[in-house]
């Protein structure tokens, strides 16, 4: 599992291209038949990837952690982006169809992944919080994920978003989880942008269309930065960040959340003129 240190704006400001990718963005997240973990100092989320090939992998517990299993005192949402795949949670099978989510509550001692058929593999995006109190193991399908449509044509930013683990959704300790869908012709996610001081945030980008990308910003919102985002990587946003993003085609994207509450709705946004 690496590693990334919590930074602040004063320092973000002063950071050149490459500091601003080796601080913010997780350049992979699935590689096939491994579980790649980032554990960010960012209200403690781990990021990560799992891709099973033939076998099942199991969720490993790594000796950072100094704990006896993964869940020990964490929970877990795995988010599936690719074929029908199975999840074990201490001997309980779930099925996983695209864009399904579970979320695994903490106490879970063996956590697996697997395929249904290995030559159109899931891929398990997971996002992993500290927690304090052991809720249910929970599966919610793409169709149960109450869709809402934001955005329209006119701005290209006509998008849908589903919501899994939340506070009217999937009950969670502190992690918030879903999905948001660019359509047909729209490119700008989270326009208007905000920032929630309460919370971290993580994006994966993903259904981008090959030698497209996603141009995301990041930092205050009065000394924004850009970052260049390709299929299947992951951004870090401080709790004090703005995290919006353009494309050059429309794209997907799973977000995810820790701190303070699971309030989807609690944001504070920054009008387009307060931006710099
Ligand atoms: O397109 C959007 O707007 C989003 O998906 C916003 C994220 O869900 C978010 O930033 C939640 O705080
Ligand atoms: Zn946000």
């Amino acid at each position: 599992m690496t590693q990334r240190f919590a930074i602040g704006p004063r320092e973000t400001a002063t950071l050149n291209t490459s500091g601003i990718r080796e601080h913010f963005l997780i350049e992979s997240i699935f590689a096939a038949g491994e579980i790649e973990l980032t554990y960010t100092h960012y209200d403690r989320m781990i990021v990560g990837g799992a891709q099973p090939t033939e076998a099942a992998m199991t969720l490993p517990c790594p000796e950072s952690l100094k704990a006896n299993f993964f869940l020990e005192r964490r929970e877990l949402g795995a988010l599936n982006i690719g074929g029908a795949g199975t999840a074990t949670a201490d001997s309980t099978v779930y099925e996983l169809g695209h864009e399904d989510c579970l979320y695994v509550g903490m106490g879970s001692k063996e956590v697996a992944f697997a395929n249904v058929d290995a030559a159109n593999p899931a891929k398990y995006y997971l996002l992993s919080a500290p927690a304090h109190h052991a809720h249910p193991t929970t599966l919610r399908t793409q169709a149960q994920a109450t869709p809402v449509e934001m955005g329209a044509t006119e701005t290209a930013n006509r998008r849908t978003i589903y919501k899994y683990i939340y506070a009217k959704g999937i009950q969670s300790c502190q992690l918030a989880m879903g999905l948001t869908q660019l359509q047909a012709s729209s490119v700008w996610n989270t326009m208007p942008s905000h920032t929630h001081d309460r919370r971290m945030e993580a994006y994966l980008y993903f259904n981008l269309p090959a030698g497209q990308r996603v141009l995301h910003l990041l930092g205050e919102p009065t000394e924004t930065r850009p970052l260049w985002v390709s299929n299947e990587q992951a951004i870090l946003s401080p709790p004090w960040s703005i995290h919006t993003g353009c494309g050059t085609s429309a794209y997907a994207f799973i977000w995810g959340m820790a701190g303070e509450n699971r309030e989807y709705t609690d944001m504070d946004a920054v009008p387009l003129d307060a931006l710099r």
